[in-house]
């Protein structure tokens, strides 16, 4: 039968964890039917929620300290039938994690989705392969850059920033999450000077670079806006998915005339994760949830940059990304967020060639300029590729010497 079965972490004085778990089985769905007559409970017994598992964790003095006193602690499986919702995520998590959400510490750490119901999803449309394909770059992890310092320049600022990136060997360049549409760098502008700068760069370097731009504004102009980006030329959508829900991420992958990678960014999905007590796991909201929703890559912060997370979350969610799945392609795992050229051995190490090094100011902080800091990157890359050290590397790459005397590195061991 159609289900989704929900892992919630919870906490209990007590530890009378079987009374918890049928709380919730049924007051998510069918409500009080112990009171009922037996035969409204016979149709009800298909719509009530069912206790899977429930799996007692060690006493741990840390949760003990944050509670100010003893806790027991277990994780809680309850499925719930697909009879109970619509196939769409503002159904099913309304029933699995809806007022339960506001009752304290309860932490919803993973859905799981019967292949049937997970076919309801789209998952990716391109994911890595559509990606690398468009590309032609199979054998090394991808390399992007983010705009810096637009807001209040204008096109032609832009434009230099564009020719600056590519010359640097990066794959993608993307806006800022915090560029919006303006009259001084407006959107469509935007697509089309990227447009023209990086056909030009590819007749002059034959290195192919692809543009997304950042898709803003009301949720209900979105669609039109990224038709008219498709028109335009742009080469994928970088979309703050959490500002706007992930079903408004599910619509845009669905629609056969926008058609375009679609990069989401994790801005406010801060407000729903860090508490290991209460929220959202990481692993589940930026990694499977994304990937179901249609997002092709998705940027996180990695565990070692200047917003990290967990490592255990960061290779989490890249592992929901990329694991094989019967329904959804895969998507590229962007761990971002304070990355320079010395990072390259952790982030090849810890996230594979599937995975996307994405650098705003360690490519243009470089002492060398943009170009400069997208040839470190690459020079970092193809070198560790090779099972060179990043020292041996810098030997022969003056811009990755630079960015490791600037930024320091770690020499791959
Ligand atoms: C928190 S993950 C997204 C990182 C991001 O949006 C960004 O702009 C990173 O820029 P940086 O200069 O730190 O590479
Ligand atoms: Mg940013």
């Amino acid at each position: 039968m159609a289900s989704v079965t929900a892992t919630y972490l919870v906490h209990d004085p007590k530890g009378n964890f079987e009374k918890k778990a049928e709380g919730i089985a049924l007051g998510l769905t069918v409500g009080s039917w112990t009171d009922l007559p037996d035969l409204q409970k016979e149709q009800l017994k298909n719509h009530k929620g069912s206790v899977a598992e429930i799996i007692e964790l060690p006493e741990d003095a840390r949760v003990n300290q944050y509670f100010g006193s003893p806790r027991k602690q277990a994780l809680l499986k309850i499925s719930y039938p697909a009879a109970n919702f619509s196939p769409d995520l503002p159904a099913i998590l309304t029933t699995v994690f809806g007022k339960l959400s506001l009752d304290g510490e309860v932490k919803l750490i993973d859905l799981e989705f019967s292949e049937d119901l997970s076919s309801e999803f789209p998952g990716p449309s391109f994911g890595i392969d559509g990606i690398r394909n468009q590309l032609g770059v199979y054998e090394r992890p991808l390399l992007m850059s983010i705009f810096k310092a637009v807001i209040g320049r204008d096109m032609d600022y832009f434009k230099h920033q564009v020719r600056e990136q590519a010359l640097g060997g990066v794959d993608l360049v993307k806006d800022d999450e915090i560029l919006f549409d303006n009259p001084r760098t407006p959107f469509e502008e935007r697509i089309k000077t990227a447009k023209q700068v990086l056909a030009e760069t590819e007749e002059e370097t034959g290195h192919k670079t692809l543009y997304a731009v950042n898709l803003t504004g009301r949720t209900f102009e979105l669609k039109d806006k990224a038709k008219r980006a498709a028109e335009l030329g742009a080469s994928a959508l970088l979309l703050n998915v959490f500002a706007y829900g992930l079903d408004v991420l599910q619509s845009l992958a669905e629609d056969p005339e926008i058609n375009l990678p679609i990069m989401a960014h994790p801005a406010v999905s801060g407000a729903l994760t860090p508490s290991e007590f209460y929220g959202i796991s990481n692993r589940l909201l930026l990694g499977k949830l994304l990937r179901l929703a249609g997002a092709d890559l998705v940027l996180f912060p990695s565990p070692y940059g200047s917003v990290a997370l967990r490592k255990e979350d960061a290779v989490g969610i890249a592992a929901e990304l990329t694991e094989k799945h019967i329904n959804w392609k895969g998507a590229f795992p962007v761990p971002s967020a304070g990355i320079h050229p010395g990072l390259t051995p952790l982030l090849l190490q810890d996230f594979g060639i599937d995975s996307i090094i994405n650098a705003g100011g360690g490519v243009h902080g470089h002492p060398g300029g943009a170009v400069a800091g997208g040839k470190a990157f690459r020079d970092a890359i193809d070198g560790l590729l090779l099972n060179k050290s990043l020292e041996q590397i810098s030997e022969e790459s003056d811009p990755l010497k630079a960015a490791l005397n600037l930024w320091g590195g770690l020499v791959k061991s």
